[in-house]
């Protein structure tokens, strides 16, 4: 699979939106997603939090069906990693590398067939929010879950630095 060549580039179909912080006083406050700035199809049907350890990495994953919404708004800074792996993309074998979290709080919509991963950059454990379009192993948890996992792949492209 190594033959694999990605280039690097902003891959069609991903957003970026930066995060406003609201501080005061008593702290901060950050809104997560709204639906007036979001496409229905692209609506949330569930969200979870996850937490990573330092030097952690998650991923790489790619979904079938589903499009992740994820919010890195610290604590912790990690790196992002994406693949252009859709066939059908003008970006195809694309990949994209950005930090984000407390130094750069963002939302990420990564769309089906984007390969995926982060990784913990900090010294400490970070917080990674997520509010797919999907729910995990579907309805009740009785369906398969979607997701293709790349993380025991031999020789494979998906190269983590
Ligand atoms: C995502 C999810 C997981 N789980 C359970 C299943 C496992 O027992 C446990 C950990 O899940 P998983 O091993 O799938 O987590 P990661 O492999 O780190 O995947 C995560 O990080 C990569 C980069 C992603 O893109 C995934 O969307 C995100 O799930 O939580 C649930 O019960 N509900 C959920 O919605």
């Amino acid at each position: 699979m190594s033959e694999v060549l990605f280039r690097e580039g902003q891959i069609e179909g991903v957003q970026i939106r930066p995060l406003r912080r609201f501080s005061d006083a008593r702290g901060w406050l950050v809104e997560l997603f709204r639906h007036d700035e979001l496409v229905p199809e692209l609506y949330p049907v569930m969200a979870y939090v996850s937490e990573t350890l330092p030097g952690v990495v998650r991923g790489p994953h790619e979904h079938r069906d589903q499009t992740d919404y994820f919010a890195f708004i610290g604590p912790g800074d990690f790196k992002l990693y994406l693949w252009d792996y859709r066939r059908d993309s003008p970006t195809y074998l694309v990949a994209q590398k950005l930090i984000v979290g407390e130094s750069n709080a963002v939302c990420v919509t990564i769309p089906p067939g984007v390969v995926h991963a982060y990784k913990n950059i900090s010294d400490r454990p970070g917080l990674v929010f997520n509010a797919p379009n999907r729910l995990y192993a579907g309805w009740g948890k009785k369906e398969k879950v979607d997701e293709i996992r790349y993380e025991d792949l031999s020789d494979s492209p998906f190269v983590i630095d």
